[in-house]
Parts: C-alpha cells; sequence; structure tokens
C-alpha cells in the first residue's frame, strides 16, 4: 500500500549492507539511513553494520562515512553530536561473502540485539554489491533461521537485476526458491523520487487530466534521462552494462509506466504493480530486422565541457580501447493498447550530455481549427506539459496565449508548479523513502519479479542486434552535446522534436 502516513515508525530493525565499504553505501545508503534518523523516522532500536573485506575498525568505517555525509547528504554532520550518536549504531562486519563462517556471525549480532532490545528483531539484509556475487550471498542467507520469517525479514537487491532475460529469469528462481516473493526487494532508486512518484497524484487525483491522457489528444511523449558527467571510476561496471541496459531496462521503462498505466483501484502493492506489468507487456517487441528504426546508439569521444577537456570513453579506467559498448541509447516504442495505439514514446538518455536533466514531456495534439491568422504564432503544438524530474522539480502546463498589444500575437506561456515556490521542507532523497519502505515492509514501490523479466524482453531484441553488430561509427558524439545525430533524425524525421527546458518562466 502507498503510504499515506508515518504515525507508526518501523519496528526494531538489524540492517546488514552487503557492500557497505562501497560507494553506493558512502554516497546514498547512510546518508539516507541517517537523514531517516534526523527525521525520527528510524525504528527505535535498531543497528546497521556495513560488510564487506576491506579492513575496517568500527571507528574508521564510520570516519569513512562521515565523509559521505558531508560530501554527499542532505544534512551535513550538524556539528551538535548528531552524527555521533546515530553512529554509535553503526558498526563494520569484516567478511568475506564466500565464508560461511561468517553468517555465523551475522546470526550472533540478531541474536545479541534481541537479547539487549528484549524483542524479536525485523532483520533487513541489502545486497549493494556486484550482481555476480548476490547468489552467494543469498544461498548463505537462506542457511540462516531468521532470514525464514516471511513477516520479520526482507532482503533488497540492487540493480542490476540480472544481465539479461536469462539471467534475471535464473535469479529470480533461485531467490523464490529460497524466500517468499514478498520478502524480496528489488529496488529501481527512481521509483523513490519525490517527482516520480507524484505522478500518480497528477494523473489519479485530479479529474483534469485523465479524459485526455489518450491516443485522442496526445501526439506523443518523450523522456530524457540525460547526465553532464562521464562513467566516471565505474568503467569495469558499464563495459558490462552500457546506457540500455544502465537506464532503459529498469528507470526509463518504469517512467513509462508511471505515465501509461491505467488508474489503480486501490494504492495495494499488487494492484499498481499489476497495472504497471500491464503497460510493459503492451510495449511493442521491436524486431530485430527493425531496430535500426527504432533505436540509436552512441558512444562519448574526447572532448571539451567549460574549458575542460575531458577523455573519451574509451580511454576511461576499466574501458576497453575498442569498446563498442554505448554511453546514449535512444528509441522509439509504442504501446498496443486501446489509450496508447500509435503514440509514440521516445526515450533517450546519456553520459556527458549537453544538460543534467530528467524531463517527461506529454505533448498534446494541435487544436483542430486554429483560426488565427498565420503571422500570430510562430510556433504550433503548444499545448504541452512537461513534468520535470530533476534536478528542477516543477510541472509545466504550456499554452498559447495573446501577446500583450492591439495585434492578435499569440506566444505560449506556462503555468508553473514548483516544489520551492510551494513547500519549504527538503525533499527527501529516493533512497530514505525506499528505505523507509522496506523497513516499514511496504513493496509498492519496488519492483516485482515478473516486471523485471518483462522490461528484459523488451530490450533483449535491441541489446542482442547491437551485440551482434558492432558500431562502425564510434565514438559519434561529442561531451557537451546532445548526443548523435542520428538521435535527432529519429524523431525529426517524424517531424517532431526532443525538448528541453528553459529556466522557469522564461520560456517564450
Ligand atoms: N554507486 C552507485 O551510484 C550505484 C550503484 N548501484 C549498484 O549497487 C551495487 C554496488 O555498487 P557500488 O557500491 O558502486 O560498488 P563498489 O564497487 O563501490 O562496492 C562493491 C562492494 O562489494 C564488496 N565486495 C565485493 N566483493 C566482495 C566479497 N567477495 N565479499 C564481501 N564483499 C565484497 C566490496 O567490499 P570490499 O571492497 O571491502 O571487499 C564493496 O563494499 C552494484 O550492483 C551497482 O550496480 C546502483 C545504483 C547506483
Ligand atoms: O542507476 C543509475 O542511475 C544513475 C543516475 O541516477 P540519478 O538519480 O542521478 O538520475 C546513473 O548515473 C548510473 O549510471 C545508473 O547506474
Amino acid at each position: 500500500m502507498l503510504k499515506i502516513n508515518h504515525t507508526k515508525k518501523p519496528a526494531p530493525t538489524v540492517l546488514f549492507i552487503f557492500g557497505g565499504s562501497g560507494d553506493l553505501n558512502q554516497r546514498k545508503l547512510t546518508p539516507a539511513l541517517y537523514n531517516l534518523w534526523m527525521d525520527g523516522l528510524m525504528p527505535e532500536k535498531f543497528s546497521i553494520i556495513g560488510t564487506g573485506r576491506t579492513d575496517y575498525s568500527n571507528e574508521k568505517f564510520r570516519d569513512h562515512l562521515l565523509e559521505g555525509i558531508n560530501e554527499f547528504s542532505r544534512r551535513k554532520s550538524d556539528g551538535n553530536g548528531s552524527w555521533e550518536k546515530f553512529s554509535q549504531q553503526v558498526s563494520y562486519l569484516r567478511m568475506d561473502v564466500d565464508q560461511p563462517k561468517d553468517y555465523v556471525a551475522m546470526a550472533k549480532i540478531i541474536s545479541d540485539c534481541e537479547a539487549e532490545w528484549g524483542v524479536e528483531a525485523h532483520v533487513l539484509f541489502y545486497l549493494a554489491v556486484a550482481p555476480q556475487l548476490v547468489p552467494e550471498i543469498t544461498t548463505n542467507l537462506n542457511k540462516l533461521e531468521k532470514s525464514k520469517d516471511k513477516n520479520k525479514a526482507r532482503i533488497v537487491i540492487e540493480k542490476p537485476f540480472g544481465h539479461d532475460l536469462k539471467s534475471a529469469e535464473e535469479l529470480n528462481r533461485l531467490l523464490t526458491e529460497m524466500f517468499d516473493e514478498s520478502q524480496i526487494y528489488r529496488i529501481d532508486h527512481y521509483l523513490g523520487k519525490e517527482t516520480v512518484q507524484n505522478i500518480l497524484a497528477l494523473r489519479f487525483a485530479n479529474a483534469l487530466f485523465e479524459p485526455i491522457w489518450n491516443r485522442n489528444y496526445i501526439d506523443h511523449v518523450q523522456i530524457t534521462a540525460a547526465e553532464t558527467v562521464g562513467v566516471e571510476d565505474r568503467g569495469g561496471y558499464y563495459e558490462r552494462s552500457g546506457a540500455l541496459r544502465d537506464m532503459v531496462q529498469n528507470h526509463i521503462l518504469q517512467l513509462i509506466c508511471m505515465v501509461a498505466m491505467e488508474a489503480p483501484v486501490s494504492f495495494e502493492a499488487d494492484e499498481i504493480r499489476n497495472k504497471k506489468s500491464d503497460v510493459l507487456n503492451a510495449i511493442r517487441k521491436i524486431k530485430k530486422e527493425e531496430v535500426q528504426q527504432y533505436a540509436v546508439r552512441g558512444q562519448y569521444s574526447q572532448g571539451w565541457v567549460q574549458g575542460q577537456q575531458e577523455k573519451a570513453y574509451r580511454e576511461e579506467k576499466g574501458v576497453a580501447p575498442n569498446s563498442s559498448v554505448e554511453t546514449f541509447a535512444a528509441v522509439k516504442f509504442y504501446i498496443d493498447n486501446w489509450r496508447w495505439q500509435d503514440v509514440p514514446f521516445y526515450v533517450r538518455t546519456g553520459k556527458f550530455l549537453k544538460e543534467k536533466t530528467t524531463l517527461i514531456t506529454v505533448q498534446f495534439k494541435e487544436a483542430p481549427k486554429y483560426a488565427f491568422p498565420p503571422e500570430a504564432s510562430e510556433t504550433w503544438r503548444s499545448n504541452r506539459l512537461t513534468i520535470s524530474i530533476q534536478p528542477e522539480m516543477d510541472i509545466r502546463l504550456r499554452f498559447q496565449a495573446k501577446r500583450p498589444g492591439q495585434t492578435m500575437s499569440l506566444n505560449p506561456v506556462n503555468m508553473v508548479f514548483s516544489y520551492s515556490d510551494n513547500y519549504d521542507a527538503p525533499q527527501p532523497e529516493a533512497y530514505e523513502t525506499l528505505l523507509l519502505d522496506a523497513m516499514m515492509g511496504n513493496p509498492t514501490q519496488f519492483m516485482r519479479g515478473d516486471q523485471v523479466e518483462i522490461a528484459w524482453e523488451v530490450i533483449e531484441p535491441i541489446l542482442e542486434t547491437w551485440e551482434n553488430r558492432p558500431p562502425v561509427d564510434f565514438p559519434n558524439y561529442a561531451p557537451g552535446t546532445w548526443g548523435p545525430e542520428d538521435a535527432e533524425a529519429l524523431i525529426a524525421r517524424e517531424g517532431r522534436n526532443w525538448i528541453t527546458l528553459p529556466p522557469k518562466r522564461k520560456e517564450g
């Protein structure tokens, strides 16, 4: 069920973070837990145990996490002892995931906490590790008595969930042999973003949009998820992934689900998940021989961004000098159902693009009859709704207005709902929301096994075609641009263009 309020706190919880010494924990997980604690949303009793092979003492581990708080958290250490108090409940367990004896140590930690707290604890196992370690860890966890408790033990699995359809199916099979589906939380952090969750409110708490939210009124939908950084130090991971696996299979398909799903009859987890699975199932499978018409790939070259010289992807650490892995992908999808038949969903994502932005645009059709003389307006297709997911958080409804003056001159204007103008409190980070949900036992905003598999099915023809046909033109875009020219052509040849947002309220 989607949460309505937080009158209840999570039950006393022991939280193990596999990959505790890793990047994700330092950047996102510990800052999220610290912010939850500062907001009074952590359980009354909790213990966080980071694991890894690195030789940390508890003190050194906390120092390492504090650096992450000061660099990445929305709240820094406040100098009033908050971090020190919080971090007393954080410790480190040095372990190798393939050593069964180390899981015995985990069992002891759980029973020690329970003895100290005088209650039976809930346990959350967060797997912030590379996917190849997941089978080993889960098989060992399955031997712990505690993990069999359906109501008290949960396991969070980071993306990527599998490498392709086959491996995702295998992973699902393995997990569901050992755990109940209700214990498995497949995380997609985009689903924890405030602006993404707000799509449900926008669509289903207002009578205004739903009547026109269909093929009769909508010309097309587009989603841009653009980053201004390269692969940084994740070249090793990215070489096995690429933009399609890294962003489209999960985050972007989930955004499509939020925009395209039918109205749920309740906010029960399975109701929402069923509605999303319906969308994924209805996405037209692109035939291999048609991939070139529907999808474009790119890889960044070296170049200059804001006076700084950037390396080509092929020069990044951990990347093969002749790599054919894509750092940019654009795809045109169709959803074959009554609501969306023939409405294209154009999506694009990439590293080292011109702007950091995640933007959903719903472009409405033209007015059926334009009685104004052509010289009244240069702009057509003026009606559009843009949902800025990040970094700006706003929704803009664009429509034509009369420019003040003695002539009937039209120009598009925006009605803007901006988070910062409407709410004083800072927005929680996605990982805060999702970690709290996992502790509360609320799987609504996590992916069910079937969704992950259908999402792989959707992109598999593209993946296979690209893997079998190495690109001849890589690298094909410079850092600081909007990607390869073919991506412009993908949409331009249908008389449309990619939309980016000028600053708030200045749009002309
Ligand atoms: N970093 C990010 O921004 C994001 C990451 N993710 C996902 O999260 C997961 C982790 O990513 P990230 O933190 O970046 O990766 P890192 O490489 O930074 O961390 C990997 C972690 O795994 C641990 N580890 C590796 N092998 C073993 C082993 N044999 N036994 C015990 N621990 C081991 C490492 O510990 P040690 O080195 O101490 O042995 C380390 O803590 C990945 O699946 C990634 O795709 C998802 C979204 C964003
Ligand atoms: O999952 C991932 O997401 C990030 C982008 O996340 P955002 O919240 O900053 O939009 C991306 O950089 C990374 O490659 C990918 O693995």
